[in-house]
């Protein structure tokens, strides 16, 4: 390929029609380029516009993705000036749509790397090719048997890797050189995908098992081989894999499962963000989770430990957990359980009815739970009676409808207020717009692991972490304190998404200041903050 056309096509290098006379002379570019050099400001400017004429969310994703695709810098220091705006369409939840949508408007394989789990020993080749040199220090990898609340999703679930890691270098500032999505192909039970000639995965059931774990440890061993320095990052598994593959790699490489621990943590810091708003304690709580799978057990866990954290006696804390999913309250006898429900089972002789416990409303009537967090992937299910039931015996019931994307959410966060009298403290998966009720804004917190990743992620990195473990993890959810005012009237309960690059960065000096009282950074690694500083990418030309 010509030379200067080999630079306009790399995103990592291309700049455009900013390319300065001299650049152009230097690189080949002369004659490829129309000849009115634009600034950055220009570019974004004329881009910003272009995307505001388009109105439905997908043409707009579709708009940044070319942009995207074309000029890494140019992508990120739009998004820089419009992080609010541009979150809920490059990321959830018009994610989900493009996701969906993905073999239809299939364009470019947007630098990820894609694994075929029918060959195992093209795994170096393929990541070594999708890397091309480059020095990669991040890598989100999905198989999308769990994507969102959407289920199966097959290759299609790239997107997620891709977005997942955009938000990364938006919020914390990776370098989107360092980083790369990873695709791996296991096959698909989504029956649509399997009959749709479109389809551009394998049209092939899923594979379970010790085939699949091996494919997993294999593909574990050539990234700690190819990319020593780099946090591998698990996204969007199935309920059957994650926790798995989580307690097997985490003390051995740094790693991190965002359904897990990244939900864990920001649900985590939004029932601290609660407590500071109503005045009451964690271990005054009765928790109650609706859902309790990936996300759901990830978050029970983060709780748990924070009670433990202030003191309460581990027999006790577990009881303050009533777990409810397709079969009702979880109790000690019930089939089907996964080894991360056991634990937090009840027994069947704490209820005169333990027998009719088998839906929320009836649980919740049973139990008085003063938080009640969803993670069930059932939209509405959190009903006005089973609202107003619970609010009846709370003072300011904390209520955290997290299902995504918005048309799985458990309910909406101006019918939980309404139901409330304004009592509820509220926050979403997705982001809300401010509610008002009574004479009252609501600021509605997003507790989206989004706005805790990218920061433990990018603190363990600059730290050179040795392993993401318990302590930097709870670090990180007390990190997010302080930020809002919790006596402002309809204070939100997190803060809120455009303070995003600013909250990271203290998540990130947290989580590598924990790494490094721990004895687990990197050789000559002792200041937190400058650590941070220096790794931290800049979108400038
Ligand atoms: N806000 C966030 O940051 C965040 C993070 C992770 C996951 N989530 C959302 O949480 C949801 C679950 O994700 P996951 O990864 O845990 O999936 P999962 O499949 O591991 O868990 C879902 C659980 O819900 C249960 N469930 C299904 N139907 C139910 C019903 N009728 N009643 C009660 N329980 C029922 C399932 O049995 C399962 O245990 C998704 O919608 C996802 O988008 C949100
Ligand atoms: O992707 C998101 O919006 C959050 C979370 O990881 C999820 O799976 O729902
Ligand atoms: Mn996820």
């Amino acid at each position: 390929m010509r030379k200067g056309m080999q630079i306009l096509n790399d995103p990592f290098k291309n700049k455009g029609t900013a390319f300065t006379m001299a650049e152009r002379r230097e690189l080949g570019l002369l004659g490829l380029l129309p000849t009115h050099v634009r600034t950055i400001e220009e570019q974004a400017a004329e881009t910003y516009a272009l995307y505001q004429s388009k109105t439905a969310g997908i043409e707009k994703r579709h708009l940044l993705m070319e942009i995207f695709n074309t000029n890494r810098t140019l992508f990120f220091y739009l998004m820089k000036q419009h992080i609010t705006e541009f979150m809920p369409v490059v990321y959830d939840p018009v994610i989900a749509e493009s996701i969906e949508q993905y073999d239809e408007r299939y364009l470019r394989p947007q630098d990820a790397a894609y694994l075929d789990v029918n060959h195992p020993e093209d795994i170096e080749e393929e990541l070594r090719a999708a890397a091309d040199g480059r020095d990669i220090r991040l890598i989100v990898v999905t198989d999308a048997e769990g994507i969102l609340g959407i289920g199966d999703w097959g290759v299609n679930g790239v997107d997620i890797s891709v977005g997942k890691l955009m938000v990364y270098t938006a919020a914390a500032g990776i370098d989107p050189a360092q980083v790369l999505p990873v695709s791996i192909d296991a096959g698909t039970d989504n029956q649509q995908l399997l009959d749709d000639p479109n389809y551009l995965g394998n049209r092939q059931h899923r594979i379970h098992g010790e085939r699949y774990f091996a494919f997993i440890d294999r593909f574990v061993d050539r990234v700690e081989a190819l990319f020593p320095k780099s946090l591998l990052h698990f996204e969007d598994f199935g309920r059957g894999t994650a926790a798995k593959i989580l307690d097997k790699y985490q003390e051995r490489i740094l790693t991190f499962n965002d359904d897990i621990q990244g939900t864990g943590i920001i649900a985590l810091a939004g029932v601290l963000g609660a407590m500071n708003i109503s005045k009451e304690k964690l271990t005054d709580q009765t928790f109650l989770t609706f859902g309790a799978g990936t996300a759901g057990m990830g978050i029970a866990k983060m709780l748990y430990e924070e009670l433990v954290r202030q003191g309460m006696d581990p027999a006790e804390a577990k009881r303050r957990f009533y777990l409810v999913d397709k079969q009702g309250l979880l109790f000690e006898d019930t089939p089907g359980l996964t080894p991360k429900q056991q634990p937090f089972t009840r027994r069947r002789a704490e209820f005169a009815n333990a027998g009719q416990l088998t839906d929320l409303l009836s649980v919740v009537k049973a139990v008085h739970p003063t938080v009640m967090i969803g993670t069930s992937t059932q939209p509405g299910a959190f009903t006005e009676e089973v609202v107003r039931e619970l609010a009846a015996h709370a003072k300011r019931p904390v209520i955290f409808p997290l299902s995504n994307p918005t048309k799985l959410a458990e309910a909406k966060a101006a019918d939980l207020l309404k139901w409330t009298d304004g009592r509820a403290l509220v926050a979403t998966g997705i982001p809300a717009g401010t509610v008002n009720y009574g004479d009252v804004d609501y600021q509605i917190g997003q507790a989206n692991n989004a706005l805790i990743y990218p920061g433990v992620g990018f603190g363990a990195l600059a730290a050179q972490a040795k392993v993401l473990n318990d302590e930097m993890i709870a670090a990180a959810a007390h990190a997010l304190s302080g930020i809002v005012d919790p006596d402002q009237p309809g204070a939100a309960v997190l803060p809120p998404v455009e303070k995003l690059a600013d909250f990271s960065k203290r998540v990130a000096i947290t989580v590598a200041q924990s790494a490094i009282d721990q004895g687990l950074a990197g050789k000559g690694i002792t200041d937190a903050q400058q650590a941070v500083e220096q790794m931290t990418w800049e979108a400038k030309y």
